[in-house]
């Protein structure tokens, strides 16, 4: 545990609108200490997720949290990357063109930092995962033992039973590095995977945004700039008058992970073909015949229940309380 008994949470990010809701989230959060971000591609490449991780934590006045930039390509090195910019606008942000921070990331990469941390804290550190999983891929490639000393993983990816949002297969998170996600998922760690099977049910409507818009708080008023592109992608994708908040209800199951339910399995994930970025999930109930790719596999924790109004009143409650 970080200052006094907090949770010590480290963010693997790639702002993204989303993104910067569930980092002010946490960073106005008691139950957690935010040691750290690292940056990765997704939302918008990783160059620009580390300058965006570095001017959220300017606005939120937290300059002393460091950030490390993370892999520029997937695991197997591929630089054709899926970035949804369509969904957060070409700056990651809302389209604000907000001025370059004046912070730099330490001079130490994403994986190279997450070992470092999990080392100096073992069992101590949870990592949040909110974009594809190459840094925490990499991270167990440098330190085997990487799964054991992590404390936990919790991680905005899949989808579990349900359709995906890359296309009807794939989740966009697991679809953006695939052999990163089956590694991470199979490491043994203690891994809590939050799928869109339970994100799609967190919706922030327009009734909330007004509330937010009516707040006079630092992260309100920052969000209210950004939020509308996010608003109209929805709108236009989805038929919706409202957002899913995948992110935020990330970093709320690592605060809170009472406010979700979870089953247990193992998970793989599919690496070729027209189900490329699939996850999934063995129950493990069954004893097949024979063995298959999940046989013997550690499991994880896979969300599929959540109080959604709760997680809703918190991640509002956090961000008018700023
Ligand atoms: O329709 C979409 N296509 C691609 N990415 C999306 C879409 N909707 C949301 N996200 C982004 O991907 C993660 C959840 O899968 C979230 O980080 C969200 O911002």
């Amino acid at each position: 545990m970080g200052e006094a008994g907090k949770k010590k949470v480290i963010i693997d990010t790639d702002p993204g609108i989303d993104d910067a809701m569930a980092i002010f989230v946490a960073l106005n959060s008691p139950e957690i200490d935010v040691i750290g971000l690292t940056t990765i591609y997704g939302n918008v490449y990783t160059t620009l997720a580390t300058r965006n991780a570095l001017h959220l934590l300017e606005v939120a006045g937290r300059c002393d949290i460091p950030v490390a930039e993370g892999s520029q390509v997937s695991l197997m090195k591929a630089t054709k990357l899926r970035i949804a910019d369509f969904v957060h606008g070409t700056d990651g942000l809302g389209n604000q063109n907000f001025p370059p921070p004046n912070g730099r990331p330490i001079d130490q990469s994403a994986a190279s930092f997450l070992v470092e941390q999990v080392n100096l804290h073992p069992g101590e550190i949870t990592v949040v995962a909110l974009g594809p999983l190459t840094n925490v891929a990499l991270a167990i490639e440098q330190d085997p033992a990487f799964p054991k000393k992590v404390g936990q993983i919790v991680i905005l990816g899949g989808a579990f039973w349900v359709n995906g949002n890359v296309n009807p297969a794939t989740e966009a998170n697991i679809f953006g590095d695939p052999e990163a996600a089956d590694a991470v998922f199979t490491s043994g760690a203690d891994i809590l995977a939050i799928g869109i099977n339970t994100t799609h049910q967190v919706v922030l409507t327009d009734a909330d945004l007004e509330k937010l818009q009516k707040s006079n708080s630092k992260f309100c008023q920052y969000l209210c700039k950004i939020l509308g592109v996010y608003f109209s992608y929805h709108r236009e994708a989805y038929s919706i008058k409202g957002v899913y908040l995948h992110d935020p209800t990330t970093v709320v199951a690592a605060i809170n992970p009472s406010l979700l339910t979870y089953t247990e399995g193992v998970v793989r994930v599919q690496t070729c073909g027209i189900t490329r970025g699939l996850t999934l999930f063995d129950n493990t109930k069954k004893r097949y015949g024979e063995m298959t790719e999940w046989t013997g596999k550690p499991k994880i924790k896979v969300a599929v229940t959540v109080d959604a109004p709760a997680v809703v009143q918190l991640v509002m409650d956090r961000l008018i309380n700023s």
